[in-house]
């Protein structure tokens, strides 16, 4: 559904030095996945977005999306895709249902079609009664979800969803996301979406491409990358202070612990699984005469994947480099 090659796209700024938005990323998105794009602000995740709806021309590289090629025939591409960007796409004094039909005529879609389309979405999408109200008054959860309707209104069988749940309150979020999850199944769609919330990632999606500085970090499910990357951790505690360099020494001895450090009378360390690991060391250390007191297991997140990979937690990384630290907003294509 999406194949790209050496992705890339500069920014010049003024006299600034060339903003390098996208490094080189080589993707690819299979009919039917769900793909998360993850990384901190100004990784070069919507910029990406952006190249692969066309709105922004590569600089260099190769995109095909949904069977055109986003250089050759940006046109087919854009018949092909629904696209929700950051800001919100309905017009603030329209109606809601009036939205979606022009959508959909803009779209090449007949009369009747577009009205027929637009009811079903506002179904779907839980927005039936909300149909005759302009957008302006709508709450953020709603709105969201009339942008989300705007994206569908040409039946797409891929769906770019740019940050869909930033700044809604959890529980529309997850209301947010059972009704994409469901349009999903009932149409076959493939999603590619990205977002802050590292654990929207972990639930939606099948597959977790990590961007840092323009490239890609880490491509592959999210349990995959927690396992190889991150590790369980198991938290020991001892009675004694005194024990716990010996509940090291113990701990130091189960399958595949790494990094065990002593903190007082804790000891911590990671392991492959924890839960055996665990199971290991409260018999091994009760061979030993030690009194352990407290086993904690802990199961990484996806902010442990890229703390692995970075040395940075994603919860506080800037991704400005020395090289792209110039001012963002005024840029022009360096394509
Ligand atoms: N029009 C532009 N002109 C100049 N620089 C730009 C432009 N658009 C984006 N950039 C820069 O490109 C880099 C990548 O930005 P991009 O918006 O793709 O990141 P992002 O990962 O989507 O970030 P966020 O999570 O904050 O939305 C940043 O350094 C940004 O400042």
């Amino acid at each position: 559904m999406i194949r790209t090659r050496g992705l890339t796209k500069d920014y010049l700024v003024g006299r600034a030095p060339t903003v390098h938005a996208v490094r080189g990323v080589d993707l690819d998105v299979a009919p039917g996945e769900l793909v998360a794009v993850l990384g901190p602000n100004g990784a070069g995740k919507t910029t990406t977005m952006r190249m692969l709806t066309t709105l922004v021309r590569p600089t260099a590289g190769s995109a095909t999306v949904a069977g055109a090629d986003v250089l050759a025939d940006p046109a087919a591409v854009r018949r092909r895709i629904g696209y929700v960007g950051q800001g919100n796409g309905a017009g603030r004094h329209q109606h809601v249902v009036d939205e979606l039909v022009v959508h959909g005529r803009i779209h090449g879609l007949p009369g009747r079609t577009a009205r027929a389309r637009a009811h079903d979405l506002l179904d779907a999408l839980d927005l039936a009664g909300l149909a005759h109200r302009k957008v302006e008054s709508l709450s953020g959860g709603q709105r969201r979800r009339v942008d989300v309707a705007l994206g569908l209104v040409h039946g797409p069988r891929l769906l770019f969803l740019d940050e869909p749940s930033t700044g809604l309150d959890p529980h529309t979020r997850a209301h947010l996301w059972a009704h994409v999850a469901r349009l999903r199944a009932e149409h076959d769609m493939t999603i590619v979406l990205t977002t802050h919330y590292l654990d929207e990632a972990d639930t939606m999606a099948e597959r977790v491409v990590v961007v840092d500085h323009g490239r890609v970090i880490a491509d592959d499910t999210a349990d995959a990358l927690k396992h190889e990357l991150a590790g369980d951790r198991v938290v020991l505690g001892v009675a004694r202070a005194a024990d716990a360099p010996a509940l090291a020494g113990v701990v130091a001895r189960a399958p595949g612990a790494r990094e065990v450090a002593v903190d007082g009378p804790r000891v911590t360390a990671r392991v492959a699984d924890a839960p055996t690991a665990a199971a290991h060391v409260v018999r091994a250390a009760a061979a030993a005469g030690l009194d352990v007191t407290d086993v904690r297991v802990e199961r990484p997140t996806l902010d442990d994947v890229f703390l692995a990979l970075t040395g940075r937690s994603l919860r506080d990384a800037g991704a400005t480099t020395p090289d792209d630290e110039a001012a963002p907003a005024a840029g022009t294509d360096a394509a």
